[in-house]
């Protein structure tokens, strides 16, 4: 991946219409879109204008869907977490952890502060090599694959804290994402071949699609940095998309939003699973997890205490008394009353 805006396409076209990749873009595509804009006011792109095809969303959905051969049949397991143990030093963060995420579904991971879901997420995305089990995806042992190459097998992710190139434009920080899918080899970009260029205009277009897709298409050419921090967040899902992964995993994505934001976000993302993708979700907001997911897997002091429906894992009273701190007595006197 380049560092240098410049050299990931600069002066790429969409369409009839100049959309220059350089980082100052805003100014003169605000001029061109929205005459007197000056400098200091938000640079808005009319992305139909540009390209009058995206005002058309079934069209845009079709672009933004993954274009990948996936082994695993829709409902199966994509990825399966064997027996999963990650120690640190003396710390068992993970212990023994089993679950699966079907292909097609949004699976909810949830579970209190410390409880193994960031390490479950770097053990599934190369960041962490787990101490004891493996991590199965789309039928292949991930084993010693590096986060790169495993970008590339198709798990892509967003991370808690939000990573973004602040000086590029959104655009590009879309289509820096898109280089995990490019084919040309590193002479062929160098000498700019046909094949390339041709990349180039792909990429750009499909980053213009995805940008649309989730919902911060007007603001493509003002850099990311000036973006607002919930654009900033969808941005970063822009980009994870633009990897066409298997698998999408959004590490609490609503951190931060207000009520109104949430919905937007679970629209989303149930926009993102309908359109052929496979979403696993950390998330501490239990009501937006209980509105978005198919499944839930509860983890608790590195271990799964619950798997199901969301229904199911929200009334189930281990669930509550790891979230909510029922003394151990309550939960004995409630298994006690339970039918044998
Ligand atoms: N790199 C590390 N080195 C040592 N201990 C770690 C490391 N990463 C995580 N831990 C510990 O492992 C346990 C699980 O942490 P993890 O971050 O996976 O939990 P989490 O469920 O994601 O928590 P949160 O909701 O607060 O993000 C915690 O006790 C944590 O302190």
């Amino acid at each position: 991946m380049s560092n240098d805006p410049g050299g990931m396409g600069a002066g790429g076209e969409v369409g009839d219409a100049h959309l220059s990749l350089s980082a100052d873009a805003g100014a003169p595509m605000a001029e061109k879109y929205l005459p007197g804009a000056g400098l200091d006011e938000p640079v808005l792109v009319d992305v139909t204008e540009v390209r009058p095809e995206l005002a058309d969303s079934a069209l845009v959905d079709a672009i933004v869907a993954a274009d990948r051969t996936v082994r695993t049949e829709v409902g199966e397991p994509l990825l399966r977490m064997e027996d999963v143990s990650v120690v640190f030093g003396g710390l068992t963060a993970l212990d023994s952890v089993s679950f699966d995420i079907r292909r097609g579904e949004i699976l909810g991971l949830i579970g209190p502060n410390g409880a193994g879901k960031t390490t479950a997420f770097n053990a599934m995305t190369g960041v962490y090599r787990p101490t004891k089990g493996l991590v199965r995806f789309d039928g292949q042992v991930l084993g010693k694959a590096k986060r790169n190459q495993i970008t590339r097998l198709g798990i892509a992710r967003t991370f808690q804290n939000i990573r973004l190139f602040n000086e590029m434009t959104a655009l590009e920080n879309v289509v820096v994402g898109t280089d995990a899918r490019h084919r040309t080899s590193v002479p062929g970009a160098l000498l700019r071949t046909r094949r390339h260029r041709q990349e180039e205009r792909d990429a750009i277009d499909r980053s213009m699609a995805i940008l649309e897709f989730v919902g911060v298409g007007a603001r493509a050419t003002e850099k990311a940095r000036n973006l607002s921090y919930g654009e900033q967040r969808r941005l970063e899902i822009a980009r994870a998309l633009a990897t066409e992964p298997k698998l999408l995993c959004l590490d609490e994505p609503a951190a931060g939003f207000n009520p109104a934001e949430k919905e937007a976000l679970m629209d989303l993302i149930r926009h993102i699973r309908d359109d052929g993708y496979t979403v696993l979700l950390i998330e501490h907001d239990m009501r937006l997890v209980r509105g978005v997911t198919d499944r839930i897997v509860v983890l608790e002091f590195g271990k799964v205490i619950a798997e199901g429906t969301p229904e199911d894992v929200t009334a189930d009273p281990k669930v509550i008394a790891a979230y909510l701190g029922v003394p151990d007595e309550e939960l004995a006197e409630g298994d006690a009353d339970a039918p044998a």
